[in-house]
């Protein structure tokens, strides 16, 4: 009898067993493994695993040898949840035995049923950091069983939230051999059978990709889970660098000292002027680096620094307010001619393995170096111009062997060996001044000259290091990472000074690996572990440069161990040119410098960088602070005796009663029942309209209501400001006005009216808030997690819980989905748009957008920032595959706000 017909039409969905109660957690049942034989399958919320039921195969009990012959993957046994990336019901068709299970037979039988396949990752056996696609097919005669375990699979992976499900892709066409379209053309059906929707944008010159991300809103970013570079390093890089530049914020390094203020001193320590003022970082376009061109930086947006294959931070409580978000991923799929930046974090210089990396969600964290060029301005102030490195920057030898390989960019990646060689029998050294801070954790003993002792002719003996390799157990244990204590660089004991003619200076944030190096320039720098790792090699002989050339081509060299190499892990140190110059190599890119500084970007809070109240204050964006501050000075008038909040309240019978005001030679009273018996009073009229806009100035005098009030304007109200209202502030404020407006007319109900609606308009911003940004996970007193959409009725829960009157928070949430209606749902389920932001409303128009009604036109248009149905239309718009033909990757979304093309 054929094997496969053992299974019977009735063993079916009664078969499948349940284990675990009523809300099964494990199924188990019979299946067909397509070329294996019948199964016993177990499905678990971790994963799937299988029991072949009878074969001649018994050599091993996993089944993997049969008759001494490898049967190859199909041998497995069980695959993770965590390694499958779709689940598919394929219907009726083919299911064969395997070829091996019956030796004497070794043409295989099949049989027809119903089959649904799991798709997933094998990791390969020599090289467990290289990962390829595999898929089972599991085959059943009753469709329902299929069908059954389909869907619960599927319900698992729904609970793998971390993954992908929209992102943006750029192609450099012509990096490394210049396969970059057909690297992106193998792996986009995988993009495709995950159901990861991708916006493929092919590169057209050097700086598209930076310009689009730069142009980018923080709302139009948000509407990707993250951003893939499929290139090399320098390609990496050029987009890393335009979301970061225009949107991270965090104090600059210092700068050099300038001579005059260096004092050198015996202890050989420099000498930093604290005073030095810091300006708008630089526009100017003299550098031949194509990431010059940029618009001038918004510094008022901060940044989650998280950075690696994504970016996260999970202490970050805010960062949906902030870009990038935490789900928010830099993906990176190798395709250029050193790729280190992808072999220090994933272990290969694969393109498959990365793609599906990306695909599961996988994150790996890195530091980011901020590397700043100080240049004097014609007020002869120290002007910054900022750049962000993810794996190293290097001046001297790694500047002039980049600048030097442009030249032969046609040779491909050979053309670094060709550079490398000419530069290196120029055996050119430059003069420079070198400070860097002293890190405390730098411990003698793990330094780079440790245990160093020295042998004749300047060679030491090799030190004790623990190099960073694939899987590395260092990177991989955060405790292993020493705790770094940051000094202050004001200090100047804390700066060390070296001054001399250097054949290089480079900094790198990884070890770098690559196949020119593989153990990297810095073998013993981990991912995330704090430290710039600053590498200085003075000036010596061309034969002991050789030697250290060589050492570092070798895997197990040491070419940090020699007496003319020193090696400081430090987090920032700045560099002033003293003679003839190189150029400085930053991912690749080249940047000149006479005078540059670099700090290391620690995976830390943006917030945690505002050292004081100023600093957060004036962060704020205007209208969330504007609203803030007028809340808090109408509380804070409320200690002094003479004010009488009540004057502030909604009576529409005052509204437009004359109100007779007695004033005194001292003081004036507002309450015109109280008559005063002084001679000399003035008596004055006045309408009382301003009741219509006060009362939503008072959310309560000082008292725990109010602070928890300010304390959703500030959160929920700056949150909406700087993410979905981002360039929008018209928008904005209109959003206010609508909101009063409407409670005003609901208020005149005697029912629904309170003489202070201000808690109702604070409401209305949670309940936007909520809509907007639907998604994000809120903490609530750390008891309970839940999604944004539910943040109005549990706080409306709290309310009642605690007996507070729920009617203001009611009417927000009504005035709040008012609003919404009226400006995303109606317009996107085809109506028009009722509530336009009309012209009066007084705000400057977005110089960034142009158009006061850029952002609702847009969403109106085809997007929300977080509303599903507007972001299933964005994800069909955005399944193009090729740029418009001007290059801008993002015009059409202009012709699609104002009717106007780009
Ligand atoms: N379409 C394009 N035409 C020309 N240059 C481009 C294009 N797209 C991007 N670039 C630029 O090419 C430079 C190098 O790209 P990339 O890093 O991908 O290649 P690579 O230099 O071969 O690789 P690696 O950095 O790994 O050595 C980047 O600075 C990038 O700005």
């Amino acid at each position: 009898m054929d094997s496969l017909s053992l299974m019977r039409d009735d063993d079916s969905q009664a078969n499948t067993q349940y284990i675990g109660g009523e809300e099964p957690s494990i199924l188990t049942s019979n299946f067909f493994l397509d070329h294996v034989g019948e199964v016993s399958l177990t499905l678990k919320p971790d994963g799937l695993s299988w029991k072949l039921m009878e074969s001649l195969c018994n050599d091993q009990a996993d089944g993997s040898t049969c008759l001494g012959i490898q049967i190859v993957s199909k041998s497995d046994t069980s695959i993770n949840i965590s390694d499958v990336y779709t689940v598919e019901f394929i219907d009726w068709g083919l299911v064969h035995e395997t070829l091996l299970t019956n030796p004497g037979l070794l043409l295989g039988h099949s049989s027809e049923m119903y089959r649904f396949t799991v798709h997933g990752v094998e990791r390969s056996k020599s090289q467990p950091s290289l990962w390829a696609p595999t898929v089972y097919t599991f085959g059943h005669v009753d469709k329902q069983t299929c069908l059954m375990w389909v869907n619960r699979m599927k319900t698992f992976l729904s609970m793998e939230t971390d993954r992908p499900k929209n992102l943006l892709v750029y192609v450099h066409p012509g990096s490394g051999k210049g396969n970059g379209c057909r690297t992106w053309e193998s792996l986009a059906p995988i993009f495709s059978q995950a159901k990861v929707k991708t916006k493929v944008i092919v590169t057209e010159r050097a700086g598209h990709a930076f310009e689009a991300v730069t142009s980018m809103t923080n709302r139009e970013l948000n509407l990707y889970d993250g951003v893939v570079a499929v290139g090399g390093d320098g390609f990496f890089n050029e987009i890393l660098n335009g979301i970061l530049l225009s949107r991270h914020r965090a104090p600059y390094p210092p700068p050099p000292p300038d001579d005059d203020q260096t004092v050198e001193t015996e202890s050989n320590v420099l000498l930093h002027d604290p005073t030095v003022t810091v300006v708008e970082p630089s526009v100017s376009g003299e550098d031949e680096s194509a990431l010059l061109l940029r618009p001038p930086l918004d510094q008022s947006q901060a940044i989650d620094l998280s950075i690696g294959s994504n970016s996260s931070n999970k202490a970050d409580q805010d960062s949906e307010i902030s870009f990038p978000n935490e789900r928010f991923r830099f993906g990176l799929i190798p395709s250029g001619s050193t790729d280190a930046i992808v072999i220090c974090t994933t272990g290969v210089r694969d393109p498959m393995t990365s793609a599906l990396q990306i695909i599961l969600g996988k994150r790996v964290s890195l530091d980011i170096a901020q590397v700043v060029r100080w240049e004097k301005s014609s007020k002869s102030k120290n002007k910054p111009l900022v750049r962000y490195a993810a794996s190293f920057a290097g001046y001297g030898f790694y500047g002039d062997v980049i600048t030097e390989s442009e030249k032969y960019r046609w040779m491909g990646p050979k053309r670094y060996d060709y550079a490398g060689t000419k530069v290196f029998l120029r055996h050119r050294s430059y003069e420079a001044k070198v400070a860097y801070m002293k890190v405390e954790s730098e411990k003698p003993n793990v330094g780079a000259n440790a245990r160093r002792i020295k042998t004749f002719w300047g060679l030491s003996k090799k030190s004790e290091r623990l190099p960073c390799r694939a899987k590395c157990d260092i990177c991989n244990t955060s405790s292993a990472i020493p705790q770094i204590e940051t000094p202050d660089p004001h200090q100047e004991s804390n700066w060390v000074r070296v001054k001399g003619r250097f054949l290089s200076i480079g900094a790198a944030v990884i070890s770098c690996r690559n196949e020119r190096a593989p153990d990297g320039l810095v073998a013993d720098a981990h991912l995330s572990d704090g430290f710039l790792h600053l590498v200085l090699i003075k000036d010596c002989s061309h034969a002991f440069y050789l030697w250290h050339l060589t050492q570092l081509a070798r895997k197990g060299g040491t070419p940090l161990n020699f007496d003319f190499v020193e090696h400081h892990k430090t987090t920032t140190f700045t560099f002033t040119s003293s003679g003839e110059e190189s150029v400085w190599n930053v991912d690749g890119e080249i940047l000149k410098a006479q005078k540059l500084s670099a700090q290391l970007q620690k995976n830390q809070l943006p917030s945690s960088t505002m050292a004081t109240p100023k600093e957060y204050y004036n962060s704020l964006p205007p209208v969330a602070k504007t609203y803030a501050t007028v809340t808090f000075i109408m509380a804070a008038a409320c200690v002094f005796p003479y004010y009488d909040p009540w004057i502030m309240a909604l009576f529409y019978g005052d509204v437009f009663k004359k109100l007779q005001v007695k004033i005194t030679g001292f003081y004036a009273n507002f309450e015109s029942v109280i008559s005063y018996p002084d001679s000399e009073t003035t008596n004055v009229s006045v309408v009382q309209i301003w009741r219509v806009l006060t009362n939503f100035l008072f959310i309560g005098s000082f008292s725990l209501s109010f602070a928890f009030r300010l304390w959703i304007i500030l959160r929920y109200g700056v949150s909406l400001e700087r993410g979905p209202f981002d360039k929008r502030t018209a928008d904005y404020v209109w959003m206010f006005f609508f909101g009063a407006f409407s409670l005003l007319a609901v208020a005149a109900i005697p029912f629904f009216w309170f003489p202070f609606m201000g808690s109702s308009l604070v409401f209305m911003i949670v309940y936007v808030w909520s809509r907007e940004l639907p998604n994000t996970r809120v903490n609530i007193q750390g008891l309970v997690e839940l999604k944004g959409f539910y943040l109005p009725w549990a706080m409306v829960a709290i309310d009642m819980v605690i007996g507070k009157q729920l009617m203001p928070s009611l009417l927000g949430i009504g005035v709040g989905h008012l609003y919404y209606f009226l400006t995303v749902l109606h317009p996107l389920a085809g109506g028009s748009n009722f509530c336009k932001t009309p012209f009066w409303v007084p705000v400057r128009r977005d110089p960034a957008s142009g158009v006061a009604f850029r952002g609702r036109g847009f969403r109106v248009g085809g997007t929300s920032g977080a509303s599903t149905r507007g972001q299933a239309r964005d994800i069909r718009e955005a399944e193009t595959s090729t740029p418009p033909p001007n290059g801008g990757a993002f015009s059409g979304r202009s012709r699609r706000l104002d009717g106007r093309s780009s």
